[in-house]
């Protein structure tokens, strides 16, 4: 649809786009991106026909776009420019009515059925119709946008060209109008090419990307390999983190605020709190957290950890909206908390600090043994849900990578299995070794301050003492609640 050789230009003489060559597909969503002054806006002034070529050529359908003629030209290809502004009053069906101008036909440009159809076509599905006799002036920014879009569109354009379509526009608006582009490419073989600042709704919604530098070609691909962390980070200056978006494969890109991470304060067991309800950890700054705790599980960022005794014949019908209600009730928001439920006695809790070379971490495990299972025989149980009987906390004073949360998560996993072996904790049904209990919960969470700890597998120093803090810790814990049991 779009073929661009080596394109250069400028204004005056200046070049200020430089050697540019990329092509783009009939019924592709493009998205050109680059830092301000990169010059994306004079690329697309260029491909439109505004502003004449220094060098190179492109072709639109096959042909050079220099070849066609204005009115040819408009009714192939439109254009919604940045900054689109109009001196005179018009209304907003006037003004999207400006579109069709192209297909008119005769000396008296007569207004035909279609384009009065195609014109309230458009208007509906930009959502402008209600406001078809305001006048333009009226209208806020966002609506004003969206009216330049529906003249743009009642050009019935094959390819359209758009600089930044969702400035001005709400959360709501953006993701509607980029759902409906991207469903007319899908469905009519329309194509787009457009200007994106923001980064993560063009990798959200575009084919492919092109990124401009100073006026050249950074990268062209798809949008995971133009969006690469380091290459974003050094074009625009700027600290980022790319992350994977939680429910479609595309990448996000997170600012990384400075003097967020500054300071060196650590986690201690001087911020555990005990009563017979609740084990509570109150840290002092939010902890990023990978858990399966009632509350908070996943990924998250959290600053209170409850562990909650719950008796045995807790209810577990709705427990997560009853452990919110519970933690409300004391005063911990649950969207700052991870909470877990138990029903051993908490007095059996085991504690330890333990520190590393350059960095510390602080164990904490409740364990109560007569609900074990043997994980590799797990079938010969029901299935009921009953409160978790061991929960295993590990704060780490240190900067973990994901791959480090997760190598912790088995390594504290493994040490609960062995701590069970060395205890000699029987599955009561299969009579075998029990490597855990039903329902057991588990939380890592660390400072992202300090020293990195790329990883936590039972060779590293880090994996080393969570294996052996995880092990002492179950193992004591489980014998405080046997001497309660036979006492
Ligand atoms: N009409 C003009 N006359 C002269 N120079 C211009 C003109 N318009 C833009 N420039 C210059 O061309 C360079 C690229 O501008 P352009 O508008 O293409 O960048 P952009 O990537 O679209 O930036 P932004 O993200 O800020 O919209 C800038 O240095 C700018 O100052």
């Amino acid at each position: 649809m779009l073929n661009v050789q080596q394109l250069t230009g400028g204004y005056s003489g200046e070049k200020v786009v430089n050697d540019i060559s990329f092509s783009v597909n009939k019924g592709e969503l493009f998205g050109i991106l680059g830092p301000n002054g990169s010059g994306k806006t004079t690329l697309l002034k260029m491909l439109t026909g505004i502003l004449p070529f220094a060098g190179g050529k492109a072709y639109i359908k096959g042909k050079p776009i220099e070849e066609y003629k204005l009115k040819e030209l408009a009714k192939v290809a439109a254009i919604l420019p940045q900054h689109s502004s109009q001196t005179f009053s018009f209304t907003v069906k006037e003004t999207v009515s400006l579109g069709r101008y192209a297909h008119q036909k005769g000396l008296f440009q007569t207004w035909t059925e279609e384009d009065e159809s195609v014109v309230m076509e458009v208007m509906k599905q930009t959502e402008v119709d209600p406001f078809a006799h305001h006048d333009l002036n009226e209208l806020s920014g966002g609506e004003r946008q969206r009216v330049y879009l529906a003249q743009a569109l009642a050009q019935k354009p094959e390819i359209l060209f758009l600089d930044e379509p969702t400035n001005h526009l709400d959360l709501s608006f953006q993701k509607s109008l980029l759902d409906t582009l991207k469903r007319w490419t899908k469905e009519q073989g329309l194509t787009v090419v457009s200007i994106f600042h923001d980064l993560n709704l063009a990798g959200l919604y575009c084919d492919r990307l092109l990124l401009l530098e100073n006026g050249k070609i950074q990268k062209e691909g798809l949008p995971d390999e133009v969006l690469e962390e380091d290459r974003i980070r050094s074009v625009y200056r700027t600290k980022i983190m790319k992350q994977p978006h939680p429910s479609v494969p595309a990448p996000q890109l997170v600012l990384l605020p400075e003097g967020e991470t500054e300071g060196d304060l650590s986690i201690n067991e001087s911020m555990l709190s005990f009563s017979l309800e609740h084990i509570v950890l109150k840290a002092p700054f939010p902890l990023k957290t990978m858990s399966s705790g009632v509350v908070g599980s996943g990924t998250g960022w959290h600053k209170n950890f409850v562990n909650r005794h719950v008796d045995r014949r807790y209810d577990c019908s709705d427990h997560r909206n009853e452990m919110r209600e519970y933690l409300r009730s004391y005063n911990f928001e649950p969207v700052e908390t991870v909470g877990m439920m138990t029903a051993v006695i908490l007095e059996d809790v085991c504690h330890h600090f333990y520190e590393g070379s350059n960095f510390s971490v602080l164990v904490v495990v409740t364990a109560g043994v007569g609900n074990s299972v043997d994980a590799s025989k797990s079938d010969a149980h029901s299935s009921g849900m009953k409160p978790g009987t061991i929960n295993t906390w590990v704060f780490v004073n240190g900067v973990l990578t994901e791959e480090a949360y997760i190598q912790a998560i088995v390594t504290a996993s493994e040490a609960k299995a062995k701590a069970m072996s060395d205890m000699e904790v029987k599955d009561l049904i299969t009579g075998t070794i029990a490597t855990g209990t039903s329902t057991d919960s588990i939380l890592i969470a660390a400072t992202q301050r300090g020293s990195g700890l790329d990883y936590a597998g039972t060779i590293t120093s880090l994996g080393k003492i969570i294996g052996k803090g995880v092990h002492e810790c179950t193992c004591r814990a489980i014998q405080k609640s046997r001497e309660r049991a036979g006492s």
